[in-house]
């Protein structure tokens, strides 16, 4: 089991320890290890098939490893009951993937606002904080949309203003830029990382693309399912 390497300066939020998970014949994990801090933008690279997906949704609780741990806040995720992982989730964490997140039939407002009505908040109250997000985004424009109306680009920055609303401390995101032109994809980018550092929220990025990681501080890369740490990047 490799030791998961600990950036200088500061005790990890999140922790992937000796993470192994096969599926099937395919060892997806083989020891994986990495440790996020609070508010440190992290790019997990590495070519197609290599683990990087599957290393995402372990340190997200989504995928219980066959063996190793992830740590949040010193705490066992893998250890955790179904319904204490999702309230995990659905607190402490926000997502942003390449595709298809957004409901198709709410507005791009009630999008946003839907992770606090989960939470109880109040429509008022949800859908003026979703209304300030939509502005840090720069896509105010399209509150009233539907995602069916609107353009990748500004689904992106919907998406990251909904993963972002609730306050996480964490934000994963897989491909955000995936389906994206790369003006699109800097766009998304820039505001994304703009507003976890403001937040202090730490970004888990998966992307195979150097630009994309050259907004991370520090970037680790994941080969036949095992991990190596660069230093920072910037
Ligand atoms: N649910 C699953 N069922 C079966 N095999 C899977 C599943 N999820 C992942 N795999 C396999 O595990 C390996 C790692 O997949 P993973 O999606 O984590 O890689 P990745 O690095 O994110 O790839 P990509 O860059 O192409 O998205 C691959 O061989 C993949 O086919």
């Amino acid at each position: 089991m490799t030791a998961p390497h600990t950036p200088a300066g500061g005790t990890p939020l999140l922790v992937g320890e000796g993470l192994c998970k096969a599926f099937g014949p395919t060892a997806a994990l083989d020891g994986a290890s990495v440790a996020i801090r609070a508010g440190e933008v992290v790019a997990i690279m590495g070519p197609s098939g290599s683990g990087k997906s599957t290393l995402l949704h372990c340190l997200a609780g989504i995928t219980r490893p066959d063996s190793g741990r992830v740590l949040y806040q010193g705490q066992e995720v893998s250890a955790m009951s179904d319904s204490e992982r999702s309230a995990l989730r659905r607190t402490r964490f926000g997502f942003v993937f390449q595709f298809g997140q957004l409901v198709p039939e709410l507005t791009c407002l009630e999008n946003v606002a839907l992770p606090l009505r989960l939470e109880r908040v109040r429509r008022r109250e949800a859908e003026r904080r979703a209304a300030e997000w939509l502005e840090r985004l720069e896509v105010t424009d399209v509150a009233g949309k539907r995602p069916g109306e609107i353009s990748g680009g500004q689904g992106q920055r919907v998406a990251v203003a909904r993963a972002l609303v609730t306050g996480p401390q964490v934000v994963f995101a897989d491909e955000p830029t995936g389906a994206l032109d790369s003006l699109n994809g800097e766009r998304v980018m820039r505001l994304l990382t703009q507003a976890a550092r403001e937040t202090r929220a730490a970004v888990a990025l998966v992307t195979h693309e150097a630009r994309v990681a050259g907004y991370s501080d520090r970037e680790v890369v994941v080969r036949d399912g095992r991990t190596r740490h660069m230093e920072h990047t910037r």
